[in-house]
């Protein structure tokens, strides 16, 4: 891909802002100690580490000695789950949602074949919780409740700090996935009811394969990698520590821009939103519109294949992704949209679009000027049109008893 590609697919990895990169770069070459060695020379590493770990803990609004550094998002959610499970060993309850990502849904899965029971909880059309469900399900045996504070597909921010105090009530342990949502969303560890909160550097201009954990002070928790002894014993290894520094600048900058940077991204993501689906016929956004993210949109296609749609805007240079299971590599419908209840025309035809700090008013402009007439043409080569209706709704029925 050329590098002056549209970029809009920000909910997958960002790029790493300049100022990012220039403050990590010294921590290859010239200050490459350990951060943990006496001498001086390490101790200017730890210094920096230290500078890093209060950076984040400011965007959070938590005490320094409340964050971990990990190696993403994945790792932060995997630590957090094992970790409450093993600071309550007597406790054998799980409740999650359907539309959480793989890092989350894959652990409970597993946890599920180790005597753990897993409740995960159901979403509307629009991808909201039924708070009454969460009350339902919470029992003195709950160990833990882990859930996304807002979804990496459709943007939808759940009521996070709503679910807080039914979790806090019933003495369970609370985890929130807070990758898409960190620096989007103001954060306030001191006023929230969260007690682990993972976030991912990748997400926010900073590079791939670092990240953190908040752990609230005094949450009981059993590490998930031994050795060393670094970062108070609760994740050893030697820090990554020029990615260490990135995440902290990185946290930096969010804390700066947040506030212009998302009021910014909303207009633009509005603008592309609503001229697509004015001048579009047959297409409707997933998710719910009065509580998502700013910068993303997701928007069902009838009639039409996402994956056709990316590749026309492929060789157009824009990027943006679908609802497939990508990662896995198949071609099933999302599972979070499935979740939703979509209809089998929509599931497939879905597509999203996430904007960023960077994204400009002429490449919103390039996207709309190109997208009404990909849809056209795809629309015209379509076996699935109006004709061929009967036919669908039995797939849609066919779809829905299965995946749901
Ligand atoms: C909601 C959510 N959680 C966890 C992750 C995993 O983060 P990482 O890629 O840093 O391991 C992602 C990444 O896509 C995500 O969107």
């Amino acid at each position: 891909m050329h590098k002056d590609c549209i970029y809009l697919d920000n909910n997958a990895t960002t790029k790493v802002d300049p100022a990012i990169v220039e403050a990590m770069l010294p921590y290859f070459s010239d200050y490459y100690g350990n951060p943990s060695s006496m001498h001086t020379f390490g101790g200017q590493v730890g210094k920096a580490v230290r500078l890093a770990r209060e950076q984040v803990a400011a965007l959070l609004g938590a005490e320094e000695s409340e964050i971990i550094f990990t190696s993403g998002g994945t790792e932060g959610d995997n630590a957090a789950i094992r970790a409450a499970l093993l600071a309550q060993p007597q406790k054998r309850h799980i409740i999650t949602t359907q539309v959480e990502h793989p890092a989350v849904l894959n652990v409970c899965q597993q946890l599920e074949t180790q005597g753990y029971s897993v409740t995960y909880l159901s979403v509307n059309r629009q991808g909201q919780l039924d708070l009454n469900e969460l009350e339902a399900s919470l029992t003195g045996n709950t160990a833990l409740v882990t859930i996304m504070y807002a979804n990496n597909e459709t943007g939808t921010v759940f009521p996070i700090e709503q679910i807080g105090l039914r979790v806090k009530e019933s003495g369970a342990l609370f985890h929130v996935d807070a990758v898409q949502a960190v620096g989007k969303i103001p954060m306030n560890m001191k006023t929230s009811t969260i007690d682990m909160l993972t976030l991912s550097g990748h997400k926010m201009h900073a590079p791939k394969g670092i990240g953190a954990l908040y752990l609230r002070r005094g949450v009981r928790f059993r590490p998930m990698i031994i050795g060393g002894g670094q970062q108070r014993g609760r994740r050893a290894g030697t820090e990554n520590v020029p990615g260490v520094v990135a995440l902290g600048k990185a946290a930096e900058l969010e804390l700066l821009h947040l506030e212009e940077a998302t009021a910014r991204e909303k207009q633009l993501r509005d603008r592309l939103e609503q001229t697509l689906i004015n001048t579009i016929p047959n297409c409707e956004v997933n998710g719910d519109p009065a509580n998502r993210l700013p910068n993303t949109t997701n928007i069902g296609f009838k009639y039409i294949e996402g994956e056709a749609i990316l590749l026309h805007l492929n060789k157009h240079n824009i990027c943006a992704s679908s609802g497939s299971a990508c990662s896995s590599g198949s071609l099933e419908p999302s599972h979070v949209l499935r979740a939703m209840g979509l209809p089998y025309t929509i599931l497939h035809g879905s597509i999203r679009f996430s904007l960023c700090r960077y994204t400009t008013e002429a490449e919103i402009d390039a996207v709309l000027a190109i997208m009404p007439d990909i849809i056209e043409r795809l629309r015209a080569l379509s076996p699935f049109k109006n004709d061929n209706v009967g036919w669908l709704q039995q797939q849609e029925k066919s779809v829905l008893g299965v995946g749901r």
